[in-house]
């Protein structure tokens, strides 16, 4: 069977990774997991994840950096990760579509939800990545009057 991509971004902001909680199916609901999609035919997992965080959460957003694996999810879909950050401007994220809670986590709070099982080992790669975007929990670029802790 030809593997189709889910697409999940590990969306930074202030050194903080952004969660959602799935408000379907049913048996997925309640769970925590990375904001993300369907790639579709003939789109790249980028453009995909640009447009799932705009449909899902209002955002603009901009990928970075591919996080390393690829994790298995129900047949015949595999998850890959990327990094993504808000684009100055972006509104904050609400939960639109698919998701009924947002949370902005620290490393320290990264496990305080319920991730979906199979979310865990990609989640902790993308740990990795948290302390990396944004050097020392602010904003890598300089923002003008941006105070690095961005929306949320
Ligand atoms: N977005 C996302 N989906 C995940 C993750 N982990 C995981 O098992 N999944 C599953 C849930 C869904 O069965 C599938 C992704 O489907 P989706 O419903 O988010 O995708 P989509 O927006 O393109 O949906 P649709 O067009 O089919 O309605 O992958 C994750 O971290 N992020």
């Amino acid at each position: 069977m030809t593997q189709r991509i889910v697409v999940g971004a590990a969306l930074i902001d202030g050194g903080r990774l952004l969660a959602a909680r799935r408000s379907a199916p049913a048996e997925l609901a309640g769970r925590w997991e990375l904001p993300g999609g369907k790639v579709e035919a003939g789109e790249s997992p980028e453009a995909a994840l640009v447009r799932e965080l705009r449909e899902e959460l209002g955002v603009t957003a901009e990928p970075g950096e591919r996080v390393a694996g690829q994790w298995p999810l129900r047949p015949p879909f595999v998850l890959h990760v990327w990094t993504a950050r808000l684009l100055p401007g972006s509104a904050a994220p609400l939960p639109l579509e698919d998701h009924d809670d947002l949370r902005w986590l620290t490393p320290a709070q990264i496990w305080d939800v319920p991730w979906l099982d199979q979310d865990v080992p990609a989640v902790e790669r993308a740990l990795a990545h948290l302390g990396r975007a944004t050097g020392d929990g602010r904003r890598a670029t300089s923002g003008g009057t941006d105070d690095g802790t961005g929306p949320g």
